[in-house]
């Protein structure tokens, strides 16, 4: 029997309009199913692993956007039960579907999970003792992450629906703060010091961030993950060079590098923040690791 975790806020109240239409189709094919609806953050991964433990569970869909789909992988991964998991983006940025070429309209995924044709193993990125689905990311990147959540203006912006609003504005004011440092980055067991480093993302799938192809080479069933790092670079050219990044086109960009591996260590200078999908999950020495071929997905 399916499982639906709904966020209905997700997508700034998308996953109440996507739930509606899947809800309205289920009910025509006559589809036995459970559904649950989350009514604050963290929600979606005591109600994955409560569908999996006390109800007749099989298969767990994720209806709303990546936050959502990382609690529920989580709630899965917690709950001790193997089961494979399907999505139907209904979120902002959609990163996850998107990485994973799941359909964007609500009635086709559904069809795709209903059919259980394809299906695939995927990795996971485990950090500080949770899973990352899309991406781990330390410095500039994790202290966006950091402010925005504790913005009063991410609320504020979310409410008059212009929530990625809330992602630049964090962007633009950490960019005139940051100050990049001295980073030993160790890949399966290989050490790079790195001078003046920004961010370093550590990806298992290529977009990031609501669209940004950060880690181009990035495959998800691949048991490696792809790591981007940005370093001696002025404030100012790393701000000419950011929209190159939508189109994975600072790959060529001089203060940009990549590497490739399932172990990944990270130590700074100075403590870094770390985020997992986009929420705080730790500050450096971190350790990322690839578990590889984790979850099965429906696709
Ligand atoms: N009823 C609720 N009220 C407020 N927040 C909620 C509720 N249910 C879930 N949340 C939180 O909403 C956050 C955002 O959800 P989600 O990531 O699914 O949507 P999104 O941010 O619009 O999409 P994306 O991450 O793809 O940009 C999650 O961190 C989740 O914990």
């Amino acid at each position: 029997m399916l499982g639906f975790i709904v966020n209905p806020v997700a997508g700034n109240g998308r996953g109440a309009v996507v739930w509606k239409r899947l809800e309205t189709e289920l009910k025509r094919r006559g589809a036995v199913y459970r559904v649950r609806m989350t009514s604050k953050e963290g929600e979606a991964k005591k109600l994955a692993a409560e569908l999996l433990q006390k109800e007749e569970v099989t298969h767990i869909v994720a209806v709303g956007g990546d936050g959502t789909v990382s609690e529920v992988i989580n709630g899965i991964s917690e709950s001790g039960i193997c089961c494979p998991f399907g999505h139907v983006p209904a979120g902002s940025g959609n990163d996850f579907a998107r990485g994973h070429n799941l359909p964007s309209d609500a009635l086709q995924a559904l069809e795709r999970i209903l059919a259980a044709g394809k299906q695939k193993r995927i990795d996971l990125l485990r950090v500080n003792g949770q899973l990352a689905v899309n991406a781990v990311g330390a410095g500039f990147d994790g202290q966006v992450a950091k402010i925005t959540n504790e913005a009063g203006y991410k609320r504020w912006l979310n409410r008059v629906r212009l929530g990625t609003l809330s992602y630049v504005i964090s962007m633009l004011r950490v960019l005139v703060s940051y100050q990049p440092c001295r980073v030993m980055l160790t890949v399966d067991g290989k050490q790079e010091q790195l001078e003046n480093v920004w961010l370093i993302a550590v990806a298992n799938i290529p977009n990031y961030g609501g669209g940004m192809l950060i880690c181009p080479g990035a495959v998800p069933d691949d048991g490696l993950a792809e790591v981007c790092v940005v370093s001696g670079v002025s404030r100012w050219a790393l701000l000419r060079a950011f929209p190159l990044i939508y189109r994975g086109a600072h790959v060529r960009h001089p203060a940009v590098r990549f590497f490739r591996g399932r172990h990944i260590r990270i130590q700074a200078e100075n403590p870094l923040v770390v985020h997992a999908d986009g929420e705080v999950a730790d500050v450096t020495p971190v350790t990322v690791e690839v578990a590889r071929q984790r979850q099965v997905v429906s696709l």
